[in-house]
């Protein structure tokens, strides 16, 4: 359930009640409020890293006991404590809270800085079909991991889809969540417009297994695909006007697959798998513009934004130069579609993961025109990118079915196989080390070997296909490609490296120190058409994913303290 919109986000912190009282903890301000309780933003005063803590609001609980209130934190925090998936909501601790009832306690769980999809929803009005693509798909995955594990969400809803401040999705509040075994968990709980409307006549209070119905988890995110798109909550079907009337631009396969979600008769839906596959392929995923609609004092660290394409370029400057100034960090503008040859193993597809196989003309010249005159800056610095909220779209695909495994991973397996094969012996070791602090040094050196040595297909096999960081070096490449020249003498030297957050198997975060040496901009013929001096040391944080048994670059951010 979500109470609370944009408006009344700035506005908690003068209606909610005190700040509870944690030993070890320094409570800021209310990140939101639900039926049953509210959610501070907490500094733990040991090392200052920040965490959302929820609390059960006394006497607030409407129609529900505060006991009922306080079994179900305790259950959410059981249930959390078993689970664990990149895009579920982590929590930490339960610890008694003072200031409040007596015996309250607060769950110490991940704060997702980049607020709620209500939130976002309450602010922009409907998303593109790019973001919802993007919110859906780990959201599909998430409930995918919950359902095969035996639990139930039983709250899929715009209040409990969260974002970090890279954008990414997570799906928090198990509180009504149900596992295998439990009896039926507060029925006729759950948020309206976004519950299975067929729930009730399917409950017949049994414990068996059974009693699990992720079909109706299904039912709620499309409800919140649908949601996303138009900017409410869908309607009972004989209601309902056809989401291709209300979203004329919505592929087909994306209303389908909603639309398929809603089927009043759950025996009709999709599973979770099902459906996040089906919205992944419908269309090109795109980054997460939450900045008008985050607290004003996260501004600063959020790392998603609105693409530039379709901005003038006067307006594009003018919006780098003030997210630039925000972010602290050089940063170069991500132009899509920019015509990048199809590899051979590129599908129609991924061409449509990459928003089409090529753009127009016009695009092409301003890319080209933006990275040319881009290019004299260090290239770790072009290599930082704008769309960090993707990654988590292209490791799907990579990683869980969401993607065709079938269709893409042998190829390309096959062609990176080769590719790295042909790299000195030392050198395609370390590529492939398990250990993404050994892994990423060789990463670097293969790209600085692809851009000073114009072996510019060897991108291929430092980046994630599909990922910002592949859009972004495609950019440089068409560049170098174009003019016929190469960065001799380019190499990166990195210090520092560092794993930020808890490594999950396959998606991790390194933080580094890269300097650039100097180079020169050299023509085959040997002739140099431009020198560059070395470039200052920068503080990034490289998105990795694994895949095919090895790590790849997937987006560079810049440096942004956590916690
Ligand atoms: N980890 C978090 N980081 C940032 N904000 C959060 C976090 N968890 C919750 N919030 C904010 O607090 C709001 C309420 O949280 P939540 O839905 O978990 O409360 P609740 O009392 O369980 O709600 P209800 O019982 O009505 O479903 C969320 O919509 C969100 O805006």
């Amino acid at each position: 359930m979500f109470m609370e919109t944009l408006e009344t986000l700035e506005t908690l912190e003068t209606t909610a009640t005190v700040a509870p009282h944690i030993p070890g903890y320094t409570m800021s301000r209310p990140l939101g409020q639900g039926s049953s309780s509210t959610v501070w933003l907490a500094t733990r005063d040991m090392d200052g890293a920040r965490f959302a803590v929820k609390c059960a609001k006394p006497g607030a609980a409407g129609d529900r006991a505060t006991a009922q209130v306080l079994e179900d934190l305790s259950r959410e925090m059981r249930l959390l404590s078993d689970v664990q998936h990149k895009h579920l909501i982590r929590v930490h601790e339960v610890l008694h809270v003072g200031g409040m009832a007596e015996g309250t306690q607060g769950i110490v769980m991940d704060y997702a800085a980049g607020g709620s999809l209500a939130n976002l929803v309450s602010a922009r009005g409907k998303l593109s079909i790019g973001e919802t693509v993007t919110i859906l798909t780990p959201i599909a995955q998430a409930l995918e991991y919950l359902h095969v594990n035996g639990t139930e969400h039983g709250d899929v809803s715009p209040g409990n889809v969260l974002f970090t401040a890279v954008g990414m999705p997570l799906l928090a509040d198990l509180g009504i969540a149900a596992q295998v075994g439990d009896k039926p968990q507060n029925p006729g709980v759950g948020t309206p417009g976004f519950m299975d409307p067929a729930a009730d006549e399917s409950k017949d209070g049994s414990t068996s297994r059974e009693s699990l119905q992720p079909h109706r988890d299904v039912y709620s995110l499309g409800a919140v695909g649908w949601y996303c798109l138009t900017g409410a909550a869908p309607e009972q079907e004989q209601d309902r006007p056809p989401l291709s009337l209300l979203v004329p631009e919505v592929p087909k396969a994306l209303a389908a697959a909603l639309e398929a979600a809603l089927d009043p008769d759950p025996r009709n839906r999709p599973t979770a798998r099902e459906l996040g596959t089906a919205i992944f392929r419908s269309a090109a995923p795109e980054a997460l513009d939450l900045s008008g609609a985050v607290h004003s004092s996260v501004i600063p660290e959020l790392l998603t934004r609105r693409e530039t394409l379709g901005r003038s370029p006067r307006q594009t400057i003018l919006w780098l130069t003030r997210w630039r100034r925000l972010l602290q960090v050089r940063r170069r503008p991500v132009l899509r579609r920019s015509g990048r040859p199809r590899r051979r193993h590129d599908s129609p597809r991924q061409d449509r993961l990459r928003g089409g196989p090529g753009g127009s003309l016009g695009i092409r010249l301003v890319a080209l025109a933006v990275v040319g005159a881009l290019v004299g800056a260090a290239s770790w610095i072009l290599w930082q990118q704008d769309r960090p909220t993707t990654a988590m779209a292209h490791q799907a695909a990579m990683e869980t079915g969401v993607a065709d495994p079938g269709q893409e991973a042998e190829p390309r397996d096959l062609e990176d196989a080769q590719k790295i094969k042909d790299l000195p012996d030392a050198l395609s070791e370390t590529l492939r080390s398990a250990d993404p602090l050994v892994a990423v040094p060789a990463l670097s050196a293969v790209r600085d070997m692809a851009l000073g040595e114009r072996r510019l297909d060897l991108l291929d096999s430092v980046n994630a296909p599909g990922s910002p960081a592949e859009a972004t070096d495609k950019q440089l490449s068409d560049y170098l490609r174009g003019a016929g020249t190469a960065f001799a003498g380019l190499r990166t030297t990195l210090t520092a490296l560092t794993v930020e957050g808890p490594p999950q198997p396959d998606h991790v975060l390194v933080a580094v120190t890269a300097a650039t040496s100097g180079y020169e901009e050299r023509l085959a013929s040997g002739a140099v058409v431009r020198t560059e001096g070395a470039g200052k040391p920068q503080q990034l944080r490289l998105d990795l994913v694994r895949s095919e048994g090895r790590w790849w670059i997937s987006g560079i951010l810049g440096a942004v303290s956590a916690g």
